[in-house]
């Protein structure tokens, strides 16, 4: 029963072809930079945007309204009827799709009961927490038993928090549902928590794809490195030394030959105040363009050849007062250079 789809859609200025299939209890996550067309495929995939053929094991749904796809959404904001109460609302595809009253509910209590909301039957939405919202919404996505179930932002509205339970809580719902599962998603740590398969769009076209440790040990765009959180170059390989497309040469411990990609992450980068003397690392003088605190690291940006991101410890920054403008010695040491053929 895989799903196949070619979603093709144009618009003045832009263009998605996006091919996907995605097999029976497989989550594939669509991630892409703003404009990509993430929720342009999602819609054509609902039926709300012409320009979808789709078909599950043969049997294709053109020409079918959303109202009559076999499809849960679960949207960005969870777009819960406010004048109805949870149960109706959990109940309100059913319903729809002229399941009779005491069914409808009987099935939706049993959602509820799923989700861990029973008592919330009578509620009405704005009492709910955000948390509690999503699993309401996500019940009442899978309540018409739907073949494909589309998530487009689902955690995107909670705080921090609420965010890491609800994503372990939505990864056990996922796992039990049996049908074809597209997330949508900005978020890296959403995407490899969830989904089985990445798929990476950007304007309008899959740039790449494959399993998370796959996309993550090996980006093939900027976009995709930033999103891992990797320091990403294109470079021509010689043995040891890698001349980089954007200035620079870095010396690698494995040898290589010809057109590669280069990634190391900016916890193997060490800055110095002056160039560190007699070791056989990298090291390269850069100017600190920018500075940005993390949970437990600061992100150092720097300007060179090549620039590079850099994690470093709170007590690095406070020893060496990082500023913007400084100019530093960089070093990273060729054992922590990864590369691999483009
Ligand atoms: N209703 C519309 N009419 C015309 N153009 C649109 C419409 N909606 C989106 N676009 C354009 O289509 C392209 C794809 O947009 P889309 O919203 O699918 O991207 P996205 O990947 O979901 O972006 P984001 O992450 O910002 O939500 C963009 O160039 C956008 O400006």
């Amino acid at each position: 029963m895989t799903l196949h789809a070619a979603l093709r859609v144009q618009r003045a200025g832009f263009r998605l072809s996006l091919d996907l299939t995605v097999e029976p209890g497989e989550v594939v996550a669509l991630l892409g930079p703003n404009g990509a067309g993430k929720t342009t495929a999602l819609r054509a995939l609902a039926g709300l945007e012409a320009g979808g053929a789709i078909s599950v094991n043969g049997s294709t749904w053109d020409g079918l309204p959303a109202e009559k796809r076999p499809v849960g959404v679960v949207f960005q904001d969870y777009l819960l009827f406010a004048h109805m109460s949870v149960l109706d609302n959990v109940a309100f595809g059913l319903r729809a799709r002229g399941t009779r009253k005491a069914e409808a509910n009987a099935i939706a209590l049993r959602w509820l009961h799923q989700v861990g909301l029973t008592e919330f039957a009578r509620a009405k939405p704005r009492t709910l927490s955000g948390g509690q919202a999503q699993r309401v919404a996500l019940a009442r996505a899978l309540a018409t038993s739907p073949q494909l179930l589309l998530l487009d932002e689902p955690l995107a509205a909670l705080d921090a928090s609420t965010r890491l339970r609800v994503r372990s809580e939505l990864g056990r719902h996922l796992i039990d549902y049996p049908g074809h599962t597209l997330l949508v998603t900005h978020d890296p740590l959403d995407a490899m928590v969830l989904a089985d398969r990445l798929v990476i769009l950007e304007n309008g076209r899959v740039v790449q794809q494959g399993a998370p440790r796959d996309v993550v040990r090996q980006p093939q765009t900027d976009y995709v490195a930033h999103l891992v959180g990797l320091n990403f170059y294109r470079g021509v390989a010689d043995g040891t030394e890698v001349r980089l497309d954007d200035g620079g040469t870095l010396t690698i411990a494995e040898p290589a030959e010809g057109p590669v990609h280069v990634v190391f992450p900016p916890s193997a980068v060490s800055l110095f105040p002056s160039k560190p003397a007699g070791s056989p690392r990298n090291t390269w003088q850069a100017v600190v363009s920018g500075i940005e605190q993390h949970a437990h690291t600061t992100r150092v940006d720097l300007d060179g050849s090549p620039a590079v991101l850099a994690d470093v410890t709170t007590a690095t920054v406070a020893e060496l007062r990082l500023q913007p403008g400084d100019s530093l010695w960089v070093s990273l040491k060729a054992t922590e250079i990864h590369t691999y053929p483009r």
